[in-house]
């Protein structure tokens, strides 16, 4: 269990996104035993208005000392344990943009708070008991999200539906240790163990395990999303594919061979996945210094991306050069040809190209009327595995799922040791293995330090 951590500190910072001219509101959030008392310095209330727990006040945010009036404001009280964090916590609701919010920061801070660690907030409601971890990792991912689908499944987990369904599976394991320990204990009192009812009873749990896993590694793809390269030779229409994809002219396009020189990434969803097009320069034998660095980049991109769309100009026809391109590609990266301008010489589907590459088929698409776009990217979908997570009710992060992986691990170990018919006390080694590790997926029996870790990586204010 996790020890309820003495904090005797006051934790503040901004927990908006804040930009330049931007966002019209900017929240300052402060937690811990003295926030109350920062409040009452730092905020000057006109008239009546009570200072009661969850109650919103109006008033000015004046710096105590030089009597500076810093923000007009609203502050929002939330008194221990019924805040987020489960301290007394106060939000200054301030103008937005970067600077005001910054100078109501640093005069908090200049009161006694000090400035929170990345997802210090959601680690103190764990500590407190608010939420537990699996909880505030979905709250991480929520505000991660590149994607509606993700949020989907984040507030699924935010609803506690991993914690309860890794808790359900916990103490099923545990019921089958305490009958293997009441056993152990009370061996000539007992009924003999029935050894058949225990192994598939284990066997039952090992499998709602691995399906968790397996459901969580099809739901990767969602999180990780994948890099996705447009590969050809000079004028074939890369550029313009990459345009027509993210629907803006992000790309420079010119009928000279040769124009684009660097690489240029684009961001789209597509089905729930985030995935990166990268645009690159064409691949020719060239003299030009500056194209030549920009055809070593797009090698390389070609030897890292998931998978590469390999473009070519219809009107000219799939050329030595394609062939030789083809031969480049690394074993395992999933390749898409796609035939352009088909707008100016139409091609039926399904056409086969390469000798090297028997399987492959052309994708007819135009990048000036939007033809064979559908099918293109839902078959770049279909050979990701993208289209395997519709039904996906439940999703662990990577942390979870490798947790979840060891534990089913330990499970299988356990099966084995029965089969083996070795003693009985053989078998609760693993076993208590398994559950020490779904203790740890869901926060509850945890090291300070992986705790610390997991923190780290949220965001500032969160
Ligand atoms: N301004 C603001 N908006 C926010 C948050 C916040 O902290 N501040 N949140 C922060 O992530 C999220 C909302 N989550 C929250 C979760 C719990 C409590 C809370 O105070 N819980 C108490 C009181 C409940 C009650 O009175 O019934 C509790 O659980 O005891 C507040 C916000 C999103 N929006
Ligand atoms: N008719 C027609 N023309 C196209 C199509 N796609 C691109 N073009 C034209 O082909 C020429 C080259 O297009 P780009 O998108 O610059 O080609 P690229 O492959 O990026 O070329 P480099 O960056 O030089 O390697 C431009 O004149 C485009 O307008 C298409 O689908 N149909
Ligand atoms: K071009
Ligand atoms: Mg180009």
């Amino acid at each position: 269990m996790l020890d309820v951590k003495r904090i005797n500190d006051t934790i503040a910072a901004i927990s908006t996104a804040v930009a330049l001219g931007q966002g019209s509101i900017a929240i300052v959030r402060v937690s811990g035993p003295s926030a109350e008392r920062i409040g009452r310095q730092v905020f000057s209330i006109p008239g009546t208005q009570r200072w009661e727990s969850h109650r919103i006040i109006y008033g000015h945010v004046i710096d105590p000392t030089s009597r500076e009036r810093i923000d007009e404001a609203l502050l929002l009280i939330m008194k221990a344990p019924r805040s987020f964090t489960g301290e007394d916590v106060i939000e200054f609701h301030c103008h937005g943009g970067l600077i005001c919010v910054q100078r109501v920061l640093e005069l908090v801070l200049s009161q006694g708070a000090r400035r929170a660690l990345p997802g210090e907030f959601s680690q103190r409601a764990v500590l407190n008991g608010r939420i537990d971890l699996t909880r505030a990792e979905a709250i991480s991912t929520l505000i991660g999200a590149r994607s509606r689908r993700v949020t989907q499944l984040a507030m699924v987990s935010l609803t506690g539906a991993v914690y309860k369904e890794i808790t359900r599976i916990k103490e099923r394991l545990l019921e089958q240790l305490a009958e293997l320990e009441a056993h152990l204990d009370f061996e000539e009192d007992l009924l003999p163990l029935d050894e058949r009812i225990v192994k598939n009873n284990l066997e039952s749990i090992y499998q709602d395990l691995i399906q968790l896993v397996m459901d969580s590694n099809r739901s990767a793809i969602l999180y990780r999303g994948l890099e996705v390269a447009l590969i050809g030779r000079p004028n074939v229409g890369k550029s313009s594919l990459l345009n027509l994809f993210s629907r803006r002219e992000k790309a420079i396009v010119t009928d000279l061979p040769g124009t684009t020189r660097d690489l240029l990434e684009s961001e789209i969803i597509v089905q729930g996945v985030p995935i990166t097009l990268v645009d690159t320069a064409g691949i020719q034998f060239t003299g030009d210094i500056v194209e030549k660095l920009g055809i070593q980049r797009s090698r390389q991109v070609m030897m890292s991306a998931d998978a590469i769309i390999l473009v070519f100009d219809l009107t000219e026809g799939w050329t030595s050069a394609e062939e030789d391109l083809i031969r480049e590609i690394p074993e395992g990266t999933i390749l898409l040809i796609a035939g352009n301008k088909s707008d100016k010489c139409p091609l039926r589907h399904n056409t086969p190209v390469s000798k090297i590459f028997n399987q492959s088929w052309i994708f007819p698409v135009s990048a000036r009327t939007g033809e064979g776009e559908d099918s293109i990217l839902s078959e770049l979908l279909n050979r990701c595995g993208a289209n395997e997570n519709q039904d996906i009710r439940l999703s662990l992060n990577s942390r979870q799922r490798d947790l979840a992986k060891e534990a089913a691990t330990f499970l299988n170990h356990t099966l084995i040791t029965i089969e083996r018919n070795l003693p009985i006390d053989f078998w609760t080694i693993d076993l208590r293995q398994a559950i020490a590790i779904l203790t740890e997926l869901t926060g509850e029996n945890i090291s300070e330090v992986t705790l610390d870790r997991i923190f780290s990586r949220f965001c500032i204010g969160k």
